[in-house]
């Protein structure tokens, strides 16, 4: 593409050389990834400066740079203000803007975007749709799947697999749209058609300085819903109207909002809604009509994820029947309330709660089932939150007969300091600390007795655990059903 052409998306620029004959052949944000003809783009990181790699970038056959100050390099530099939504606004155009030929469904919140998410595929798909997704566990177009480093990665990646889902025929995209992605301009001039906001509660408070800035960040999916498109294509909100901070979404965006709801008034509502061990059934209410849903899904929790994806794919206008078809046979999400089963007469669940919300969630749906002993074996992420901590622990001891405490990916951080923090939140006497997460686990299991019930939160389908920098493979399913296993075993012998 002629570099002059690809820039007309860009309002404010300068250029250090003529441009006019200059053709690129992709657009690059990694020095080490440039080839010959490449548009190389400095991002000023976290942990490093691209602006430091044009040198580097210019010598791999990079045809030009984007930057935002003047480099010592021979290429033409093209010289923006803000090289992150430069780059979002360039790979969109490179990709012929993929996102207006499909429709595009983003899903924020703290919690449930990667259960709703996995909801609103079901349904399309039951609905025919070629469908793509992108999300915490992976990327997905079709049934083909793509390993990811973010929940929603960069602007470059994004636009790039969106023009691959436009070859391949997508009809409907579902993705998560977390608030580091929004803050740091990731999904910048991606068009949604319809935008869920599923629940707002205590999270990522060492990226955004309060939860003023949290709710800034996230309402921004909202802000930019139909903005600068085509105006006469409709574009919906749809808003959690039982969570505190439900206005604050409805007030983000100048389009049409739908809210669903539990405990009020709303668009889309539940009606009789019967929680058991085994899963859910409720009515689902809506202004076309009402059908029963009897669903595999347990907790609570699960209802407002059904609700927010039959709300999604009520507005784009699929019919009740097929809502109803795709909620009564979709199962969970890999790592999300998911039971370890190997022949043992105590329950044993991993689910990827790690927030306080989350955790009390998950907890509360065990206690509303479990017929004898909680134990639950818990930690906190390193190098990311540290007020959570404490609030954890509190709501692992609240609900636990036993709450065992331990590591969960310590990253650069002492393990032993962050089980301090959580320590800070509890009284002293009322929970267990085991540092090594395989022996927290074994300890859980070993004292289970039958009709007992093990939690296993905060990594969930996570195939990994890391310590001091180095990823080790640690499954919290495989420990467990090893545990379990080995316990049998020896009874077998004793
Ligand atoms: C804090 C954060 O968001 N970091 C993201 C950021 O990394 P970074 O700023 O450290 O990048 P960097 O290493 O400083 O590099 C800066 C630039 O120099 C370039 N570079 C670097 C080295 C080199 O040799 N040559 C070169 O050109 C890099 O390609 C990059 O363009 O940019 C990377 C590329 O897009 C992201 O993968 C990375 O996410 C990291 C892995 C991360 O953990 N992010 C978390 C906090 C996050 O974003 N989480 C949310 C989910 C939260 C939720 O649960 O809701 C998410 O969406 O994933
Ligand atoms: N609607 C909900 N409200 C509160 N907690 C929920 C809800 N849905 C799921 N959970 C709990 O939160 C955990 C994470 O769920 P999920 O992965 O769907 O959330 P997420 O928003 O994608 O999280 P992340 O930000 O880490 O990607 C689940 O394992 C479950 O414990
Ligand atoms: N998306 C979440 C994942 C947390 C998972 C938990 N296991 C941890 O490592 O803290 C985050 O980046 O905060
Ligand atoms: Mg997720």
């Amino acid at each position: 593409m002629k570099l002059s052409q690809l820039l007309k998306t860009l309002r404010v620029y300068q250029t250090t050389k003529d441009i006019n004959h200059v053709t690129v052949t992709g657009i690059e944000m990694d020095s080490r990834q440039v080839t010959h003809g490449h548009l190389f783009i400095c991002i000023n990181g976290f942990t490093v400066d691209g602006h430091d790699y044009a040198k580097q970038a210019e010598e791999k056959g990079a045809a030009a740079i984007v930057a935002d100050r003047p480099l010592d390099v021979s290429v033409p530099v093209i010289l923006v203000r803000d090289t992150s939504r430069t780059m979002a606004k360039l790979a969109n155009a490179y990709y012929h803007n993929p996102t207006q030929k499909f429709q595009l469904i983003g899903i924020t919140g703290t919690n449930g975007k990667t259960s709703t998410s996995y909801l609103v595929e079901a349904i399309f798909k039951q609905h025919k749709d070629k469908t793509g997704l992108v999300g915490t566990i992976q990327m997905k177009i079709g049934d083909k799947e793509y390993q990811v480093k973010n929940t929603t990665p960069d602007s470059l990646f994004l636009q790039k697999h969106f023009a691959e889902m436009v070859n391949e025929g997508v009809d409907t995209a579902v993705m998560e749209v977390s608030s580091h992605a929004l803050d740091l301009g990731r999904v910048h001039g991606a068009d949604f058609d319809i935008a869920v906001f599923t629940n707002l509660s205590q999270d990522h408070l060492d990226y955004h300085k309060d939860m003023d800035d949290y709710l800034r960040a996230k309402s921004l999916l909202f802000a930019q819903l139909g903005n600068g498109y085509d105006a006469t294509k409709p574009k919906y909100g749809i808003v959690n109207r039982d969570d505190p901070y439900y206005e604050a979404f409805c007030n983000s965006t100048s389009q049409e909002v739908l809210t669903y709801s539990m405990d009020h008034k709303g668009d889309i509502t539940a009606k009789d809604v019967k929680l058991s061990a085994s899963g859910t059934t409720f009515t689902l209410c809506t202004p076309s009509g009402d059908k029963e849903i009897t669903s595999p899904l347990i907790g609570k929790f699960s209802v407002y994820n059904m609700l927010a994806a039959a709300s999604a794919a009520w507005v784009a206008g699929v019919d009740l029947e097929t809502i109803q078809e795709a909620l009564s046979t979709t199962k969970g999400v890999s790592g999300r309330f998911e039971p370890v089963l190997a022949g043992q007469e105590y329950g044993v669940i991993v689910d990827y709660a790690h927030t306080p919300d989350s955790l009390e969630n998950v907890l509360e749906t065990i206690q509303s089932f479990a017929k004898k002993k909680i134990y639950v074996v818990v930690g906190c992420g390193g190098d990311r939150d540290r007020t959570k901590r404490p609030l954890m622990a509190k709501v692992a001891v609240n609900y636990a007969t036993e709450a065992i405490f331990t590591s969960d990916n310590p990253r650069s951080e002492d393990p032993e300091s962050i089980l301090r923090d959580m320590e800070s939140g509890v009284e002293e006497g009322t929970f267990k600390t085991i540092v090594n997460r395989k022996e927290a686990i074994q300890y859980a299991i070993e004292q289970a007795k039958d009709g007992d019930v093990v939690l296993i939160a905060g990594k969930g389908h996570e195939p990994y655990q890391e310590i001091n920098g180095v990823t080790h493979h640690f499954d919290d399913r495989e420990v467990a059903a090893e545990c379990i296993n080995d316990r049998t075993q020896r009874s077998y012998r004793d």
